[in-house]
């Protein structure tokens, strides 16, 4: 069997946690394999130790061996591993938003105009032959865009698609990682990458493809490899699949889902968006209005890039809005944030860079600090105010709490948010929102990168918090079928307007129509 890739007992330490013990796998020229896994379960320390990333080194590295092509390699640095002919494209995008797409897609391979004719010893960049590469690369996985645009002024969905194509540039590349590409595309975008992997991989370069979507997993992968703490639980033939089992496997128990009784009747309006106008790179939206109602949980959604977002971003300053925004019959300014957060009023954004993190401070800072900053929460003494030192033992009963709640995975509460899981981290600014108990929650795509049963914990945790407190709460998510679980309406936005508001029937046909901008009329 030709194998491109061979990896024996790989493990890996971080000081006293194991994140992988003993892992075996290997890898087919042309073939694509999927490793699934709970959030923690060391899906992208395995990859991130094949692709040399500086974290693996700098904490001391990994124990195992590393075969490619049959040779047995040491794989130190990035560098080490492109000279392998590995490319791999991060849960984090890392692209340059100021240049353009295609010097992101050449960038250490762009062309170079011969340098014998022009004078002096400097090269020049063939920008032509570079944009045409480009553009091969880009179509190649599947997305028909200029390569001239400014990175910056892209979606999220489409930065993707250029970073994957920015690794199929590469004519050296054998083995491609991709980890959790499909988080932030839609469905139709999603089938778009699924088949131009597929084709990508006749060629004869090879896949690791991490994602928690079950059902991608079985629909592009030759084999599958389950991670459960640490370990290889099971490998899957295709002929073997069966998405039970393997969710299983996976979590080592049973997933129940977890949904809504509809019975929000209130006509009461908490926060209105009147004819608003919101603006944000080449994007604009003219004339948007939106009623949300107090108490109800209201999903918006649409194809990425149709505006689902747009009301959250505008109103707390991330895209610029104006226009007549009404809370509770007083006037907002949309962008003033701090006083629409005293007001009550919170985003958790979807994309993880937004969220505000504090990397470098413990799963208990994160937590608790805004609820501290903003609302004097968790004092010893709150006659004080801020002069009063903080309740150390409220603080590590709430977050020990919250962490038990919300499955995440830490060694203690006093663990660096940096040192966990993507998952895992989404889960602490859950819990952050939660904790700041705003009477207004909006909340992006909450269940993004989170395995099939912390998702089910989550969208328990806000119909807890809708249920118990009466929290408005809002969802931004293409995540259809679990707004359809949660959601007392769906608004589908279309081409930059709200095409039209469900309030009853979720299964109908209508709604799936909606979502192209097409009605049963
Ligand atoms: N730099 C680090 N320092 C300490 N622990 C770490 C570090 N990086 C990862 N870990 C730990 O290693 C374990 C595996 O994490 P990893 O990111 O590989 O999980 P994952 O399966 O990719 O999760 P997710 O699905 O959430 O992305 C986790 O317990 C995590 O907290």
């Amino acid at each position: 069997m030709e194998y491109v890739l061979k990896v024996e007992n790989l493990s890996k330490n971080f000081n006293e946690i194991k994140a992988l013990d003993n892992i075996n796998f290997d890898l087919k020229k042309g073939e694509i394999h999927g490793i699934i896994g709970a959030n923690g379960s060391g899906k992208s320390t395995f990859v991130n130790i094949l692709f040399g990333s500086k974290h693996i080194m700098e904490t001391g590295g990994y124990e195992g061996d590393i075969f490619i092509d049959n040779i047995k390699v040491d794989i130190k640095s990035t560098y080490d591993a492109m000279k392998q002919g590995i490319g791999m494209v991060h849960q984090e995008l890392a692209l340059f938003g100021e240049q353009d797409i295609s010097s992101n897609i050449k960038i250490n391979r762009e062309n170079i105009i011969d340098k014998t004719k022009l004078l002096g010893e400097f090269a020049l960049v063939d920008r032509n032959k570079n944009e045409k590469d480009a553009k091969k690369a880009l179509l190649k996985v599947g997305v028909d865009i200029n390569p001239r645009i400014k990175v910056k002024d892209i979606p999220t969905n489409l930065k993707q698609f250029v970073e994957i194509a920015r690794e199929v540039d590469n004519d050296k590349l054998k083995v491609l990682i991709l980890d959790e590409p499909t988080s932030s595309l839609n469905v139709e975008e999603t089938k778009i990458l699924l088949s131009n992997l597929k084709a990508i991989a006749e060629t004869g370069v090879s896949i690791i493809f991490i994602s928690h979507r079950l059902y991608e997993i079985v629909d592009v992968c030759h084999r599958v490899t389950i991670f459960r703490s640490g370990r290889v639980i099971k490998e899957y033939k295709k002929e073997d699949y069966d998405m039970d089992k393997m969710a299983l496997d996976m979590i080592g128990k049973e997933v129940v889902q977890v949904s809504k009784e509809r019975k929000n009747t209130t006509k009461e309006n908490i926060l209105s968006f009147n004819n608003v106008e919101v603006s944000y790179g080449y994007e604009h939206y003219k004339n948007i209005s939106l009623d949300i109602k107090k108490g109800e949980i209201l999903g918006i959604t649409g194809l990425a890039g149709h505006g689902q977002e747009i009301f959250g971003y505008g109103l707390m300053g991330l895209y610029d809005m104006k226009g007549d925004v009404i809370y509770k019959r007083e006037k907002l300014i949309p962008g003033d944030t701090n006083s629409i957060i005293k007001k009550g009023i919170y985003l958790l954004p979807d994309e993880r860079k937004e969220w505000g993190l504090l990397l470098n401070k413990s799963v208990w800072e994160n937590i608790v600090f805004e609820a501290y900053d903003r609302q004097n929460s968790f004092l010893k003494y709150p006659a004080l105010g801020k002069l009063s030192p903080l309740n150390y033992k409220a603080i590590r009963k709430y977050s020990n709490d919250m962490v038990e709640k919300l499955n995440i995975k830490v060694r203690d509460i006093g663990q660096k948010v940096s040192d966990l899981s993507g998952g895992n981290q989404q889960k602490v600014c859950i819990g952050r929102a939660i904790t700041i108990d705003p009477e207004v929650l909006f909340i992006g795509e909450p269940t993004r990168g989170i395995d099939l049963y912390s998702k089910e914990i989550i969208l328990d945790m806000l119909l807890k918090l809708n249920e118990e407190k009466n929290t408005t709460i809002i969802i931004f998510s293409g995540e259809i079928s679990e707004l359809k679980r949660v959601c007392d309406r769906i608004v589908v936005m279309y081409r930059n307007r709200v095409f039209k508001i469900f309030d009853d029937d979720f299964k109908s046909e209508e709604l799936s129509l909606a979502l192209s901008g097409r009605s049963l009329e």
